[in-house]
């Protein structure tokens, strides 16, 4: 039996949600199919989850932070179980949700792994299904390591969902997953170690507040080991020895869990994209500025598993899932927008970034205006006690248009929003600091920044 359709979407994430949606909406006849059930790595594995759990640790800190200051915190603590009831309660009706939205918008949810039989028509459990378009959207997955006892390491979906937080935690790699955690598990009476393999962690942030961060997270207690090498890991009954190379150096460490956090890669396997000759490499689909693919011109690509300028964010996946269904409604080759994208690390505090590194505007020949601030003694941060934040604005001084911002402070992944919206709509620094802000709020601290 063969079932067609103007668009089937592979993977019920982000992008592929956002696609399937627009182009139902537009009288298609739609499928989506994912492995796994629906909603994608942000909303059950990754950010959602993630900022609930981290939401115990703000507390945690934010009462520390108050010590002496009026708040005694004696005796609070994160009850690990009780957190983790609280993300289900938010994440176990996911998919149920997103399956009848889907259904309500008249297309069809089908389960199961997609693979490709030739240039348009996909093959799962034992049906044929042929399309006029295919949307890619099948997210990413952890970056396959080769040093002996890799196989010892758990993934962020199962940090993500651990019944219990063991005391000695290593996470493996200096980025965005094993800073996030490590400062979860800091406040949740763990202590975490992470262990990088370059000397600048957080290489995508600005190194100056990246340190500066490290030096608030050693107080909080996270260990982090730069320009180390992990030679190998190995099960024992007292825990997991790990074996560490730095400066010529070797040294055994001893853990009770050893976390991935050392990048991700497309998620392709299984796809059989070579029977559908779509052209792919580890960071994804090779697609056109519009996301269709190069070589199979039925394929489109978004989200993480398209090899695109954009970073693998969630709001990224759902822009480009967003063109490339415009795109192929339309037959247009519109491109998607990637300037003034903002991220953040939600460490405590969070660090932010959109725009230019220093780094890069000086590599660019941008005649920068850097605009360095030490913001933990202003009164935003003083009420709460944070004792770490900075913010770093690069003004271009011939435009006088922000190209690149960084921030490292209580709320500020919601003030780098401002900075984004600036550098979208092209504003001057002169028509930003004409905003007024409400009095008190982070927002109202912009002005002084700029
Ligand atoms: C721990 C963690 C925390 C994160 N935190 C943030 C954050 O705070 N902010 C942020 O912006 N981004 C964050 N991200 C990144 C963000 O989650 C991703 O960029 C985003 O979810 C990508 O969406 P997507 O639609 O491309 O893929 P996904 O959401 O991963 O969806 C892909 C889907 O495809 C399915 N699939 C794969 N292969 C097949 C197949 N062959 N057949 C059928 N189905 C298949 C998968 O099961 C999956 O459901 C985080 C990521 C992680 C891992
Ligand atoms: N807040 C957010 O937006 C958020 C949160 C989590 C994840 N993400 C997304 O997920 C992606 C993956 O996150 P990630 O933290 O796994 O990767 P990452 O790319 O942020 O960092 C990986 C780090 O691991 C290091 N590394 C690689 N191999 C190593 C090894 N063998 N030993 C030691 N160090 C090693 C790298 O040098 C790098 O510093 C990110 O790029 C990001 O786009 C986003």
């Amino acid at each position: 039996m063969t079932r067609s359709y103007d668009l089937i979407v592979i993977g019920a994430g982000m992008a592929g949600v956002a696609a399937a949606n627009k182009c139902a909406s537009q009288g298609w006849n739609v499928a989506i199919i994912d492995a796994l059930p629906y909603g994608g790595t942000c909303a059950l594995r990754g950010c959602d989850p993630k900022k609930i759990l981290r939401r115990g640790a703000e507390i945690i800190d934010s009462a520390r932070l108050m010590r002496g200051k009026g708040i005694d915190e004696g005796g609070l603590s994160i009850n690990w179980a009780d957190l983790m009831k609280h993300k289900h309660g938010f994440t176990d009706p996911v998919p149920q949700n997103m399956e009848d939205s889907l259904t309500g918008n008249g297309i069809d949810t089908l389960h199961g792994v997609a693979r490709f039989t030739d240039e348009k028509s996909i093959e799962m459990d034992g049906t044929r299904y042929e399309a006029t378009h295919f949307l890619i959207a099948t997210g990413a997955r952890p970056r396959p390591l080769d040093f002996p006892g890799h196989e010892h390491l758990v993934d962020s979906t199962v940090f993500l969902d651990l019944e219990l937080l063991p005391p000695r935690i290593l996470f493996v790699g200096g980025g965005f997953i094993s800073f996030e955690f490590a400062h979860i598990s800091a406040r949740a009476g763990s202590t975490p170690t992470i262990i990088d393999r370059g000397a600048r962690p957080l290489k995508g942030f600005d190194p100056d507040l990246v340190e500066l961060l490290i030096t608030r997270g050693t107080d909080a207690g996270i260990e982090l080991q730069r320009s180390t090498t992990i030679t190998g890991i190995e099960n024992s009954e007292s825990g997991y020895q790990v074996r560490i190379e730095r400066s010529g150096q070797s040294e055994n460490l001893e853990f009770d869990l050893v976390v991935h956090g050392a990048g991700r890669t497309a998620e392709l396997a299984g796809l059989d994209l070579d029977a559908a000759g779509v052209a792919w490499d580890e960071h994804g689909v090779r697609v056109e500025a519009h996301l269709q693919s190069t070589t199979n011109r039925a394929v489109y690509a978004a989200g993480d598993s398209a090899n695109t300028p954009g970073m693998p964010l969630t709001p990224v996946a759902v822009f480009e899932g967003k063109v490339a269904a415009s795109n192929m409604l339309k037959a247009t080759t519109a491109v998607p927008d990637y300037v003034g994208v903002p991220t953040a690390v939600f460490t405590i505090p969070e660090l932010a970034r959109v725009g230019m590194l220093e780094e890069d505007a000086k590599d660019q020949g941008i005649d920068v205006d850097v605009r360095y601030s030490d913001t933990s003694g202003w009164y935003s941060n003083y009420r709460t006690g944070e004792t770490t934040a900075a913010a770093k604005l690069l003004i271009d001084r011939s435009s006088d248009r922000v190209v690149g911002a960084h921030l490292l402070g209580p709320e500020y992944g919601e003030l780098i929003n401002f900075l984004a919206l600036a550098m979208k709509l092209d504003l001057t620094t002169r028509q930003l600091k004409s905003m007024t802000a409400a009095y008190p709020t982070v927002g109202s601290d912009l002005g002084s920044m700029l």
